[in-house]
């Protein structure tokens, strides 16, 4: 039974695929719980509001019991007022051959305003998970625009990469997720990221042990993850939307109730310059959550292939911040 006050959600790119796949699960309170009722706020662009409008109608169909209310807005500073939690879905999906960095023009300029948005008028507890590629630059953006916020509030999605991963190795060593855990991924969520194996542990034994093959690891486990948004892509004709959906609802919900003892998860987050990450750039880290903030895994041993791929990642990073720049973006 609810026992607390509506939640405001606000999810933009309601009406597009991810946010079909999200907003059902939001409303049935595999978000934040079953415990807390919640009021979704739908940002789209004008032309998609009277999609959204429809799938307000189906929300209200299933008669969900934590669903508090819906209001659809054509405009961001009205969509993020009041938000307790920000999903910043609504940008353009990549098409087959294009590369994520490559969405840069066409979705960049969506996060600074909304960014003020959330600065203007977003609650004083807001979380924001940016999922709209290319989701860590993004989420700079967004912060950037947003300087009474604190940073550590803004937040890009890789939980689908770790989540991809988890699956990618349970597959090959035939063990239950449940056993698996510290895999990290770091840096960007492109394919210049980098799935972690060398802190992971399957039933309490080092992971790179039970695998036993340097070779699948370097050729086939990093390169399936970090390639896996393209490769669904190329299968589906679309990008991955249901299991995007499903990361962005493990993400908040793990920023709000944490992560269990003894394991993390991977999110983007703004760099306190851990690891040599430039400090104030949102990377992927391996993280814990404690009473809903996130923490950067201290004093982990980079091992020398670890320390070029990360690098490599977040140089990336530092050149998309670049562009945004000379796009005149911040
Ligand atoms: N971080 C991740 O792991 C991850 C995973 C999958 C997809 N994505 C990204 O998520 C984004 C959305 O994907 P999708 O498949 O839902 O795309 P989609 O095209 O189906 O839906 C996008 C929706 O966003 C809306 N939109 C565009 N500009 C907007 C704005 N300024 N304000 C509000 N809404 C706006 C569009 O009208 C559309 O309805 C894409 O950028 C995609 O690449 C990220
Ligand atoms: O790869 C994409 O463009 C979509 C998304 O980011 C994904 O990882 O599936």
């Amino acid at each position: 039974m609810p026992v607390s006050q509506p939640v405001n959600v606000t999810v933009t790119g309601a009406a597009g695929q991810i946010g079909y796949a999200l907003l059902f699960r939001i409303a049935s309170g595999q978000l934040l719980g079953a415990d807390t009722p919640v009021r979704l706020r739908l940002l789209e662009v004008p032309q998609a509001v009277k999609a959204a409008e429809g799938t307000a109608m189906e929300l209200d169909d299933c008669a969900f019991p934590l669903l508090a209310g819906i209001d659809i807005h054509d405009d961001a500073t009205a969509a993020f007022d009041g938000a307790n939690v920000a999903l910043l879905v609504g940008a353009r999906p990549r098409a087959a051959g294009m590369e994520r960095g490559d969405l840069l023009s066409a979705n960049g300029g969506i996060f600074g305003p909304q960014g003020a948005a959330i600065n203007a008028g977003a609650a004083s507890d807001v979380r924001v998970l940016v999922v709209g590629n290319p989701a860590n630059t993004n989420a700079w953006i967004a912060a950037q625009h947003a300087p009474d916020v604190p940073a550590d509030r803004f937040t890009a999605m890789t939980r689908l990469d770790h989540n991809r991963a988890l699956a990618q190795l349970a597959a090959r060593t035939g063990s239950t997720l449940e056993d698996i855990r510290r895999v990290a991924i770091w840096g960007n969520h492109s394919a210049t990221q980098y799935p972690d194996l060398t802190h992971a542990t399957i039933g309490f034994r080092p992971a790179l042990e039970v695998v036993d093959d340097e070779a699948w690891v370097r050729d086939t486990f990093i390169p399936t993850v970090a390639k896996r948004g393209a490769a669904i892509i190329e299968a589906r004709g679309a990008s991955s939307a249901a299991s995007a959906a499903n990361a962005a609802i493990d993400h908040v919900h793990t920023w709000v109730h944490g992560t269990p003892e003894g394991d993390w998860t991977s999110a983007g987050v703004v760099s306190d310059g851990s690891y040599g990450v430039p400090e104030g750039l949102v990377s992927s880290f391996p993280v814990t959550s404690s009473g809903g903030e996130w923490r950067i895994v201290p004093d982990l041993d980079v091992d020398d292939f670890s320390r070029e791929r990360i690098d490599a990642s977040v140089a990336e990073l530092v050149e998309e911040r670049e562009a945004v720049r000379s796009l005149g973006l911040v």
